[in-house]
């Protein structure tokens, strides 16, 4: 059993039981069903840091990242170090995040906000938008096309915009909907942990140009990004690079500074 298998067997049992706490129908009397949607698709075409800043305290691969920053203050460091979005992971078991960090984002910032999780029910996505995400992300790698393409339409139905994350060939053929906004390419195998920058260079060429590019995992420098933009890319997602310092919004600050020099 790899790693991507435990998760998505302990968030079938998470969301069975959430489903029977907050039925349906009470997270769709949110206040934050009302509220405008900010479009992560339009900042990342309008803007040229193209960078989405993850808050992020641990991970199967890394074990602790950073426990001590608190999730109010890096929304608002990250907003003012002009990143174009905010990924929050909400998985509590292997990643130490929660809905409630969603919430606490929203209430910090105006960024566009991805609601990073392991969605394989309905029911998470409707949670999405009463926590106040922008964005979900959709993992080729655990959902069927047929999933797939009813989840993302879904999403539509609610103003929130879909990034579909891939990893091989096999996955993007099945990933080329209407009802997707953004591709994104992990680097990092989410079986092995292997991370490659060369898997976003090889894909590239494959994702027509209706899908904004995104990369995502194991970014850490300005000559990285660089390289591919040259690629088509114009979103980059970056959780460990800012998460280990003592300030994550700084640490973006300058990172965003020196690409955009
Ligand atoms: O980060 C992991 O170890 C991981 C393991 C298994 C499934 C997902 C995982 N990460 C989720 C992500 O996609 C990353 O948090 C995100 O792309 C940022 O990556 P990084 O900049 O390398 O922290």
């Amino acid at each position: 059993m790899t790693i991507l298998d435990k998760i998505v067997a302990d968030k079938h049992t998470e969301v069975e039981l959430r489903k029977k706490l907050i039925p349906i129908e009470q997270l769709e009397q949110s206040v934050l069903f009302e509220k405008d949607a900010i479009s992560l698709v339009k900042s990342l075409n309008s803007t040229h840091s193209g960078i989405i800043a993850e808050h992020k305290r641990r991970s199967p691969s890394k074990s602790v990242i950073n426990q001590n920053l608190n999730v109010f203050d890096v929304a608002k460091g990250y907003e003012k170090a002009g990143v174009c979005g905010m990924s929050v992971l909400t998985d509590g078991k292997y990643f130490g995040g929660s809905l409630d960090d969603l919430l606490t984002a929203r209430a910090s910032c105006k960024l566009p906000l991805l609601r990073k999780e392991f969605i394989i029910d309905p029911y998470q996505i409707i949670e999405a938008k009463a926590y106040g995400a922008d964005v979900i992300l959709l993992i080729a790698a655990i959902l069927s096309k047929d999933e797939l393409k009813a989840y993302s339409e879904l999403a539509q139905s609610l103003e929130l915009e879909v990034l579909l994350e891939v990893h091989n060939e096999q996955e993007l053929k099945k990933s080329l909907l209407p009802t997707v906004d953004m591709l994104g390419v992990n680097n990092r195998n989410l079986k092995t942990f292997e991370v490659s920058l060369d898997i976003s260079k090889a894909l590239s060429q494959l994702i027509p140009d209706d899908f904004v590019k995104v990369s995502e995992s194991g970014i850490s420098s300005v000559s990285a990004i660089k390289e591919l933009q040259t690629f088509g890319y114009k979103g980059f997602l970056i959780g460990e690079n800012f998460m280990k310092t003592d300030d994550a919004g700084k640490s973006a600050k300058q990172f965003i500074e020196e690409l955009t020099q």
